[in-house]
C-alpha cells in the first residue's frame, strides 16, 4: 500500500482547517489511497455559508484591477507548477498525464479569461427619451454581483471545471463556496492554494470537502446562497433544482453526443477524430462521442477505419507518456459500462473492438447493430464505448441524433456546406462542430446544452453574466 501522505486540509472561512473524520482519496488505477481530505459536517457547511455572506461584501469591494491581478497571478501560479497540478489530476482521477497537462494548461487560461472579463463587465446608457415625456431623463445600467455562489463540481475535470466557476465568480465580485467531487477533491484544493497565494482575501473562497449526504442539502437549500452553479449528472441536477428554491441556477449536465459522417468526407480522418472524441478521459467526458451515424454507402469502409483506430488506442499506466487511455473513476463505473454493453449484445448488438474489463479499466469499445431502445443508446454511457449506425440520409441522421433527452454538442463530417448548415440548424444541441467531433471546446466559447444537458451557458464571458445582476440608474433632471 502507498504510504498515506499527510492529509490535506480544506479551506473554510479563510483558514486551512482539518477534521478528524476524513475521506480517503484513491488512485483508480490501483485502488491505492493517495491522500485524504476532511469530511466536513453539516455545521461546517452552515459556518461556510455564514462566512460567505461576509465574504460577499469583501469580494464586491475588490476593485476590478484587484480581481484581475488575483486571477492573473493564480494563473501564473498554475503555469509555474503545471506538472504538479497535472500529476494531482492524473493520480486522483482517470486522466493520463498528457490529458492532465492539457487540463492544467486550460485551467490557467480559464483564470486569465476571468481577468479579461472582469475588465469588460460594464453596462451601457439607456435612451429614456425614446418614450415621449422622458426628455429630461438620462441613465445607464451596470452589473453587480449575485452575492454567494455555491459551485458544485464533477470528478472528471477536477481542476478546469472548478476554474470555470471560480474565475467568473470572482471576476464578478462574488463569494464562492466550492464543493468538489468526493472522488477528486485534491485539484480543487490546489486551485484554492493558487488563489490564496495570489492574494484572494479571506472569506471570499471556501473549498469544502465532504460527503454529499452530509453537506449537500445544507448548501443547496440555504436561502443565503444566491446561486447554484452545478456541473454533474442529470439526475443530481434535477434533485438539486427541486431542493434549491428561489435562486439562480446554472446547470451543466449530462450528454449523449452524436456525430454524423457523410459520404463526401475523408473517412479515415473522421474515424481518427471520432476515436479521440470517444475515448478522451476514458469516455468520462460530457462531450464524448457516443453515437455515430454514417451514410450507408460508406458504412463498411468507415467501419474498417473506425475499428482499426479504436483497436489502436494505447492502454497503460496513467503517468506513462505514451498511454492514450486510463481507467474509469472506479471499478463500480467500469462494471456499469460492462453491464450496459452486455445488455446491448443480448439485444442483438455486436462488438467490433474492445468489450473487456480489467478492474476499473474498460477497454475502448466499438459496437454496431445496437437497437435504438438499448440503455447504452438512450442514456449517457460516460465511459469508453462508441456505437456506429448506418443511415440512408442526412435527415435520418439528424432525426436519430435528436432522439435522446440530451443536447450538448454534436459533430458532422462533410464537405457540403448545405449539409453542414442543415445540421447546424436542425441538431437540437448547444453546439455543432463541423468537421470535428462533438468533443471540441475552447474555454472562451459559450458552453452548455438543451434538454437534459442543462440550463444556461458557461464559458467565462457567459458565466460572468449569469453570476451578475443588472441595476438600472435613471436621473430625472430639471432643465438641461
Ligand atoms: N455539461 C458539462 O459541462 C459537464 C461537464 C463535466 C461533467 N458533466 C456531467 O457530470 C457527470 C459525471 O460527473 P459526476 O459523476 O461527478 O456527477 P454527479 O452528479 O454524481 O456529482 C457531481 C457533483 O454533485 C455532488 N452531489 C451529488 N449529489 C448531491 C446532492 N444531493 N447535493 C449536492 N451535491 C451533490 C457530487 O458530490 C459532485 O460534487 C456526467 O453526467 C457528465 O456528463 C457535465
Ligand atoms: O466533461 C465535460 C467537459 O466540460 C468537457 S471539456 O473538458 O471542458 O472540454
Amino acid at each position: 500500500m502507498a504510504t498515506k501522505t499527510a492529509g490535506r486540509k480544506m479551506l473554510l472561512g479563510g483558514e486551512w482547517v482539518d477534521r478528524e473524520d476524513r475521506i480517503p482519496v484513491y488512485d483508480p488505477e490501483n485502488g491505492e489511497q493517495i491522500d485524504s481530505v476532511p469530511a466536513a459536517a453539516k455545521e461546517d457547511m452552515e459556518y461556510a455559508i455564514q462566512v460567505a455572506e461576509e465574504g460577499a461584501a469583501i469580494a464586491e469591494s475588490l476593485t476590478v484591477r484587484e480581481r484581475m491581478d488575483i486571477l492573473n497571478k493564480a494563473a501564473a501560479y498554475i503555469d509555474e507548477r503545471r506538472e504538479e497540478f497535472a500529476e494531482t489530476i492524473a493520480k486522483e482521477g482517470s486522466k493520463t498525464i498528457n490529458e492532465a497537462r492539457g487540463e492544467a494548461k486550460r485551467a490557467a487560461e480559464t483564470l486569465r479569461l476571468g481577468a479579461e472579463e472582469a475588465r469588460r463587465l460594464t453596462g451601457e446608457s439607456i435612451n429614456f427619451d425614446q418614450m415621449p415625456g422622458n426628455e429630461n431623463r438620462m441613465g445607464y445600467y451596470y452589473h453587480f454581483p449575485v452575492g454567494v455562489i455555491a459551485a458544485i463540481t464533477p470528478f472528471n475535470d477536477p481542476l478546469n471545471l472548478v476554474a470555470h466557476k471560480v474565475s467568473p465568480g470572482i471576476a464578478a465580485g462574488n463569494a464562492m463556496i466550492v464543493k468538489p467531487a468526493t472522488e477528486t477533491p485534491l485539484s480543487a484544493l490546489k486551485l484554492a492554494e493558487a488563489l490564496v497565494h495570489a492574494g484572494l482575501p479571506k472569506k471570499v473562497l471556501t473549498v469544502i470537502t465532504g460527503r454529499g449526504r452530509d453537506i449537500g442539502d445544507t448548501l443547496v437549500e440555504s436561502s443565503k446562497v444566491n446561486m447554484i452553479s452545478f456541473t454533474g449528472g442529470l439526475e443530481t441536477g434535477e434533485a438539486i433544482a427541486k431542493k434549491a428554491g428561489l435562486k439562480k441556477l446554472s446547470m451543466e449536465l449530462g450528454s449523449n453526443s452524436p456525430a454524423i459522417v457523410m459520404a463526401d468526407t475523408d473517412l479515415k480522418k473522421a474515424a481518427d477524430s471520432l476515436t479521440s472524441g470517444a475515448f478522451a478521459a476514458s469516455g468520462q467526458n460530457c462531450l464524448g462521442v457516443q453515437r455515430i451515424f454514417i451514410e450507408s454507402s460508406v458504412y463498411d469502409e468507415f467501419k474498417k477505419h473506425m475499428t482499426k483506430a479504436v483497436s489502436s488506442v494505447k492502454l497503460g499506466r496513467k503517468l506513462s507518456e505514451d498511454t492514450d487511455m486510463g481507467p474509469l473513476i472506479n471499478e463500480k463505473e467500469a462494471k456499469r459500462v460492462q453491464e450496459w454493453v452486455e445488455e446491448a449484445l443480448d439485444a442483438g448488438g455486436n462488438i467490433l473492438a474492445g468489450g473487456k474489463r480489467e478492474g476499473a479499466l474498460y477497454h475502448p469499445t466499438l459496437l454496431e447493430n445496437v437497437p435504438e431502445d438499448a440503455t447504452i443508446v438512450k442514456e449517457e454511457v460516460f465511459g469508453p464505448v462508441v456505437m456506429i449506425f448506418p443511415v440512408d440520409s442526412l435527415d435520418e441522421a439528424i432525426t436519430r441524433s435528436n432522439q435522446v433527452n440530451y443536447g450538448l454538442q454534436a459533430g458532422i463530417f462533410t464537405k457540403n456546406i448545405d449539409a453542414a448548415m442543415k445540421a447546424a440548424r436542425r441538431l437540437h444541441v448547444g453546439g455543432v462542430m463541423i468537421n470535428d467531433s462533438s468533443d471540441f471546446r475552447i474555454d472562451a466559447m459559450p458552453f452548455g446544452g438543451v434538454k437534459g444537458s442543462g440550463l444556461g451557458r458557461e464559458g467565462v464571458a457567459f458565466a460572468i453574466e449569469e453570476m451578475s445582476e443588472k441595476r438600472i440608474i435613471c436621473f430625472k433632471l430639471e432643465d438641461f
